[in-house]
């Protein structure tokens, strides 16, 4: 066994070819083994093994810079650099994250997790080198799905105009989550097929090179000739043009193609481009055969490659797309767009029955927000399927190209709240901060999965403008299903246990914490009312005049960033009334980044827990008595 010794890559530089070859499939095996009890991003990690030891042997990180785009496939950089004995933590609460984290290690210099910023920070490592006229390589690794995303084009163009030197290792195994979308991957695939071309491209410049030397004129039509030709046959002309040296295709699974290749662009200048051809899944069948439900994995069993499914109530994304399915049954203009998230956002089903009316635009998430607001202009429906921590991706585009010109998109914001393992990078905390603000936008949260489907369906319904609901991941409160969809008032909460005294206005996720803390405060004989808010905006202004009226503290508590979120807007919403002695005690999420782990974990470390509600309730109420 290699891999135990391994505790740092520059031991990796006095293996043999055969030795990087079997410590590849040392590693392999490992993450095959580990990974089956904490689950994780498999397929792409065993994609990445033959590349990620080539690169280590070639480079000398940390002085040389590897940045991995997304970040989720950097478990086997993270095997060789030190920090092997930590993956049975892996996307554990306070382990190893599962991207790349610059306080676990200083061969991770550039922390990710939302894909395509790569060659951005590549590229501004590359230029602080040169001004500091320090020499060493930098490389980015990203992958062909990432590659679709528009911070990668603008990098590109930008790197290209420069003519910095740094490398770009092009992950190419035809997949994103889902199998890979848009032209770019069509022209990949070309250059994927090319070894025609390649061998074609060679025999044609023998050819032209036997031509006796000819003079003037002929040798200047020979030369154009070679030149157009060059242009049909060449690879990666697209990255020539944008003045990158093209490197490849070469084989990502094959030691010595990727020691050559890479020591050959480890001796070059300028914007080098190696185009790598990988398997997603490698090595292990049930990944390979199925990459997409392998990207990112439950725990599962090796021999059989069952997947430990977690049962019990259905998802959201399930409800979404079956509520979606209805409506679109009867209402055509109903139109389903996914920046690259089809599983992920339950779509699949409904691409399968509307491919017509599904587009899956890719990692592009500013495009698909801007495409919708184009087909609201036209009377369509469109109905944009964005996770809350992406969507931020595309803040200028709610801001500028829907709400101000109050076009009809519905915004169906999927991981609102913590999502868990995923960690910080992907927690939906932000999107009430940044979508409450914008004129004409409805936006509200259900309590559990019964209430989403009136939500989605009121959302279809409603034709004045934008409107957003957010919804945690996972699964709902496995309540009864209402048969009928039921038009929800805008702006309407909702009062599901009467009180006195407190108020605790309770939004989404919140509802059943709140319930729970007011189980906790029975005994005390303290019963606070307990109100579903529903919207965050519009807000119940009856209800909040209401309680100002009747004296009520309030306590608002929700699954988001305090700062900016529902909570805020009460506190406003007294201020502008005029109630400046009304007392409101927003619960929310600190200024704080709470990595990975359960949901449970973070909303504890949050103070988002029946205890401590509760506790915020009492703290309220004896000042209470005082002041009667
Ligand atoms: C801005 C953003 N949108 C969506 C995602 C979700 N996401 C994570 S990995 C991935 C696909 C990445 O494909 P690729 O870069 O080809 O990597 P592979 O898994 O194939 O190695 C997507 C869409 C994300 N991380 N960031
Ligand atoms: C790496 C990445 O961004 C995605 O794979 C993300 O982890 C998917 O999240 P869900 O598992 O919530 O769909
Ligand atoms: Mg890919």
């Amino acid at each position: 066994m290699l891999l135990p010794d391994l505790d740092t890559p520059e031991k990796l530089k006095n293996l043999t070819i055969p030795e990087l070859e079997q410590l590849g499939q040392e590693i392999r095996q490992f993450l095959i083994e580990k990974l089956s009890k904490t689950g994780g991003h498999l397929a792409s990690n065993l994609g990445v093994v033959e590349l990620t030891l080539a690169l280590h042997y070639v480079f000398h990180s940390p002085k040389d810079k590897f940045i991995w785009d997304v970040g989720h496939q950097s478990y086997v950089h993270k095997i060789l650099t030190g920090r092997i004995g930590r993956f049975d933590t892996l996307r554990k609460y306070k382990g190893l994250a599962g991207f790349p984290k610059r306080s676990e290690s200083i061969h991770d210099v550039w922390e990710t997790g939302h894909s395509s910023t790569s060659l951005s920070a590549a590229m501004g490592m590359a230029l602080a080198r040169d001004l500091k006229k320090e020499k060493h390589k930098v490389v980015a690794v990203i992958g062909d799905g990432a590659l679709t995303g528009g911070m990668a084009f603008e990098a590109l163009n930008h790197i290209g105009h420069e003519g910095t030197s740094l490398i770009t290792i092009l992950n190419d195994n035809e997949m994103s989550i889902a199998p890979n979308v848009g032209a770019m991957h069509n022209y990949l695939g070309k250059l994927r097929t090319d070894h025609n071309y390649r061998k074609a491209k060679e025999e044609l410049e023998l050819l032209l090179k036997k031509i006796p030397a000819v003079g003037g004129k002929l040798a200047k039509t020979a030369e154009k000739i070679k030149d157009t030709l060059k242009y049909l046959l060449v690879s990666g002309i697209l990255f020539e043009e944008l003045g990158f040296t093209y490197l490849g295709p070469i084989d990502g699974h094959n030691i010595n193609e990727l020691l050559e290749c890479l020591k050959q662009a480890s001796q070059m200048e300028g914007p080098i481009l190696v185009h790598v051809i990988t398997k997603k899944g490698k090595g292990y069948a049930p990944a390979e055969e199925d990459s997409y439900a392998w990207h990112g994995a439950s725990p599962y069993k090796i021999e059989s490659g069952e997947m430990v499914k977690k049962s019990g109530p259905p998802s959201y994304p399930s409800v979404y797309a079956n509520t979606m399915m209805r409506i679109a049954e009867q209402d055509q203009r109903v139109i389903a767009i996914t920046p690259a998230m089809p599983g992920g956002s339950g779509l699949t089903k409904f691409a399968e029955r509307y491919p017509e009316r599904f587009f899956d635009v890719g990692i592009a998430e500013q495009h698909a927000v801007t495409m919708a607001a184009g087909m609201a202009t036209q009377g369509i429906k469109p109905v944009c399927a964005i996770y809350s921590t992406f969507l931020q991706r595309a803040y200028d585009q709610v801001v500028h190209d829907v709400a101000r010109q109050n076009l009809n998109v519905f915004f169906a914001i999927d991981r609102a709240g913590f999502v868990g393992e995923d960690g910080e990078t992907h927690h939906g905390l932000y999107d009430i901060g940044f979508l409450r603000s914008q004129p004409n936008m409805v936006l509200m949260m259900p309590k559990d999965e019964n209430e989403f489907q009136h939500m989605i369906y009121t959302s279809l319904q409603y034709n004045e403008g934008p409107i957003a609901v957010r919804y945690p991941r996972g699964n709902g409160l496995g309540v009864p299903m209402d048969p009928e969809f039921t038009l929800l008032p805008i702006g309407k909460s909702e009062i599901v246990r009467p009180g006195t005294e407190v108020a605790i206005l309770a939004l989404g996720t919140m509802v059943q914490v709140a319930e729970e803390a007011a189980d906790l405060l029975r005994s005390e004989g303290i019963q606070p009312m307990i109100v579903n808010a529903r919207f965050v905006k519009p807000l119940d202004r009856d209800l909040l005049l209401r309680l100002a009226k009747e004296k009520y503290h309030v306590i608002t508590v929700e699954e988001a960033a305090v700062s900016g979120g529902f909570g805020s807007a009460v506190l406003e919403f007294y201020a502008e009334e005029g109630y400046h002695d009304m007392v409101v005690n927003p619960i929310g999420v600190g200024d704080v980044l709470i990595e990975q782990g359960s949901v449970i974990e973070q909303r504890i470390e949050a103070g988002l827990t029946p205890e401590k509600i509760a506790k915020h309730t009492m703290d309220l109420w004896p000042k209470k008595r005082q002041r009667a």
